[in-house]
């Protein structure tokens, strides 16, 4: 049990849908497992599907006897945890059947002895994020009844389709609730090696003199999938790879490795200094968009479930830009992601500037011998290379490197996004979640380039094979190695 958790009623909408059972009721149970969950903790499920409690129960006991597969469990355990877990079953999308939801909280309030303290967790199709907290509203259930309780609201993503609808959402959130009770999810923020990058950053004196213009040549963040749309072609179809990734995971990435240091590590301070790096992004003249802007998709998209056979979707993104600040005037970031690609697997890697002059003859691969590599998943670790001799006779440089990796840290269990996600809006921390204004700033940015290829129609989609690294017309965009300036040993002789 942990005590500084309130305990506390969540109520979780869409609960019947494939992100309750697959990530947010497996992260509770992780939670459960770790002894993190409040004293007393009640979990609704609320959906419009019929189920009694003892229903959605099994359907959760054979999810998380799925999510275990492999894991250690103590007997009994799984079912311990469910007795936390109950379920109601209304319309979110009619007012009028709110009284249900507002009856059985109550009930579970008073039969469990809970505080009034009330999170709402919205896994509901994106139409019904703003309907959703207006009939809470409309109810009477978006404000505590007692000056010691809360109401609280996670959002998870897509947040808007657009720079105008981002903010209409905002706008509409924050007139119901407070924006310290609102909780826009990025579940790449609850990753340990993208929060990671903060204590590399800002916890060794090593790295950050070098984290600058005049160190970096350049930044390369890479999110690729092996998996296709699968089932989720109506939602991928109004979505694309610049919505699903680009303008959220990728973007919120870009701003850790590229923020300044806040003052102190606490919420509003860090996610004044992301926002920062957001309004700093240097805007496409449309005129540059389809110069530094590559979308491909995938051959056999058009053909998935509920996919247009005409769909002019994009699957894959490889953008370059720049950062208009003192810190990176003139670094180009390079940000790619795709579906159906060749491998599953996100890293960051920053390439250093080579030396002024090269003595050596050598194999360095990139733009210099040294690289930080960031491996977000799989393998998770933190790798840095440098050139070293190779031994015997001559002076021939080779690329090595020095390597963590997580796994090294073999007592230390690394938990899923959600729910170290989950138990931060537990405690009421949102330092590892999603600000309006940052998410307006990076639509702002986002929005040309969307516009554009509205515009533009099936120009300049690049399809490309399953299994490969994207459509060729990305490589331009690409990192090139500088060429080798120092002389062969050849030349020598
Ligand atoms: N699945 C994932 O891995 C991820 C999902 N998300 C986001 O989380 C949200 C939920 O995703 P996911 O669980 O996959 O979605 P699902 O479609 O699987 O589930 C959503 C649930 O919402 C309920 N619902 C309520 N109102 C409506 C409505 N008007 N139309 C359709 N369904 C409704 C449905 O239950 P019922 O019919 O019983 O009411 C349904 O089971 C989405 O916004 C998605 O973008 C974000 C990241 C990852
Ligand atoms: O939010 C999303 O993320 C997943 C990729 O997440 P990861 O943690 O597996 O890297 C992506 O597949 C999905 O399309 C997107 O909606």
């Amino acid at each position: 049990m942990n005590e500084k958790v309130d305990s506390q009623l969540i109520v979780i909408f869409g609960a019947s849908g494939d992100l309750t059972g697959r990530k947010l009721i497996p992260s509770l149970y992780e939670l459960h497992k770790r002894d993190l969950l409040p004293e007393k903790l009640c979990v609704m499920g609320a959906a419009r599907t019929e189920y009694t409690d003892e229903e959605f129960r099994n359907i959760q006991r054979e999810n998380l006897e799925h999510s275990q597969k492999g894991k250690e469990l103590k007997p009994g355990d799984i079912d311990a945890f469910l007795e936390h877990i109950c379920y109601v079953s209304f319309d979110s999308g009619k007012s009028s059947d709110y009284y249900k939801l507002k009856d059985r909280i109550t009930e579970k309030q008073t039969a469990l002895n809970l505080p009034d303290k009330v999170m709402y967790y919205l896994a509901t199709p994106p139409q019904m994020y703003d309907l959703i907290p207006q009939y809470l509203q409309e109810n009477g259930m978006n404000v505590a009844a007692t000056p010691e309780g809360w109401r609280r609201v996670i959002i998870e993503k897509p947040f808007g389709t657009s720079l105008e609808t981002a903010r209409a959402l905002n706008k509409k959130l924050m007139s119901i609730f407070d924006e310290k009770e609102i909780y826009r999810i990025d579940h790449y923020l609850g990753k340990e090696t993208v929060q990671n990058i903060l204590v590399l950053r800002f916890s060794n004196g090593i790295f950050e003199p070098l984290w600058n213009r005049n160190y970096v040549d350049s930044v390369e963040i890479k999110v690729s999938e092996t998996l296709g749309v699968e089932n989720r072609g109506k939602y991928y179809e109004g979505s694309g790879a610049m919505r699903d990734m680009i303008q959220n995971h990728l973007m919120q990435l870009m701003g850790f490795i590229a923020m300044e240091s806040p003052a102190v590590f606490e919420a509003e301070p860090l996610r004044d200094e992301i926002v920062k790096v957001f309004r700093s992004l240097r805007p496409y003249k449309s005129a540059e968009i389809d110069l530094n802007v590559v979308r491909g998709q995938y051959e056999g998209y058009r053909q998935e479930p509920q996919v247009s056979p005409t769909s002019t979707t994009e699957t894959y993104v490889a953008m370059k830009f720049f950062i208009d600040n003192w810190r990176w005037g003139g670094v180009p970031f390079y940000l790619s992601t795709g579906k159906k690609l060749d491998e599953k697997k996100s890293e960051i890697v920053i390439n250093f500037k080579s030396t002024p002059n090269q003595l050596f003859s050598g194999q360095c691969s990139g733009t210099s011998c040294n690289k930080l590599t960031i491996a977000i998943q799989p393998n998770e670790g933190i790798s840095l290379q440098f050139g070293l001799k190779m031994p015997g006779a001559g002076f021939e440089v080779k690329q090595v490197s020095m390597d963590f990796k997580y796994e090294s840290l073999s007592k230390v269990y690394l938990p899923d996004a959600y729910e170290r996600l989950l138990l931060d809006a537990m405690l009421g921390d949102s330092t590892l979640y999603a600000r309006s204004d940052a998410l307006e700033a990076s639509w702002k940015f986002i929005d040309p380039i969307l516009a554009h290829w509205k515009e533009s129609g099936d120009q300049n989609l690049y399809p490309y094979t399953p299994g490969t690294k994207g459509p060729k017309e990305r490589k331009p965009l690409k990192v090139l190695p500088r060429p080798c300036i120092c002389y062969s040993k050849q030349q020598i002789e």
